[in-house]
């Protein structure tokens, strides 16, 4: 099952300006976690940003799990794309607890329900005993892991993560990239993985693409490099 297809997709952020996005077309089946590599600068996020509806192109098509997002004269509003998105600093909200934080995203689940799948997502992520905790008292890769918790808990169709390690020591990096990817495989979760480290796709990713100019062209380990623009 096709869960992402983007079709002709050019934006830029003015008239004048060169489009950051031009003519890109691209598709995930379900359940398949695709790295998107490249040069600072080169329109990573801003394709992020597309893909979730925070930004409005100009010009193509996004369809996400079968429902059109975007067209010619339509957009659908980002809490209405069945989106997740993980952010390179987290973006938990420090006032809350862990437990409120993956809670926060779950008002269209019957109340019943929430606090059996907040028990489900810190299971899964192995934080059963920091439920109560604030993001103050965690470390980064514990902070880390909620923040994907929180991204996971409404079950969304797509999941999208910004430089999702940038944060992270390098010790920290090699362990959590591993329960990464066994977590999103456990969740069968279709995920886009912005990064500028290549051992990041190498060890998450099913395979990956390049914006801008590839430092090296050889694929990565488990699949072949696209290039793009
Ligand atoms: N709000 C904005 N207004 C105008 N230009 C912008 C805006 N946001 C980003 N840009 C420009 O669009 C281009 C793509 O930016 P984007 O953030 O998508 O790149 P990136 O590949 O994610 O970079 P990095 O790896 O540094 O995060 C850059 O040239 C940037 O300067």
């Amino acid at each position: 099952m096709t869960i992402l297809e983007i079709k002709n997709l050019t934006f830029s952020f003015s008239q004048a300006a060169e489009p950051v996005i031009k003519n890109f077309s691209f598709s995930m089946g379900k359940g398949e976690i695709v790295g998107i590599l490249g040069q600072s600068g080169s329109g990573k996020s801003t394709l992020l940003r597309l893909i979730s509806g925070l930004e409005m192109a100009q010009i193509g098509m996004i369809k996400i799990a079968g429902t059109l997002v975007l067209d010619e004269g339509l957009f659908l509003q980002p809490e209405d794309r069945g989106v997740g998105m993980v952010f390179q600093d987290y973006a938990l909200f420090p006032h809350m607890n862990v437990r409120d934080n993956i809670l926060f995203g779950l008002n269209r689940l019957p109340r019943k329900d929430r606090k059996e799948r907040v028990k489900e997502m810190l299971e899964l992520v192995k934080m059963e005993q920091f439920e109560s905790r604030y993001p103050h008292e965690l470390s980064g890769g514990q902070q880390q892991r909620i923040a994907l918790a929180r991204a996971l808990a409404p079950k969304p169709n797509l999941l999208l993560m910004d430089e999702p390690f940038s944060n992270l020591d390098a010790d920290l990096k090699e362990s959590i990239r591993e329960d990464l990817r066994t977590i999103l495989k456990k969740a069968n979760m279709t995920c886009i993985v912005v990064t500028h480290d290549k051992n990041d796709v190498d060890a998450i990713c099913d395979r990956s693409i390049v914006f801008g100019q590839p430092q090296n062209s050889k694929g990565n380990k488990n699949g072949k490099i696209t290039i793009v623009q």
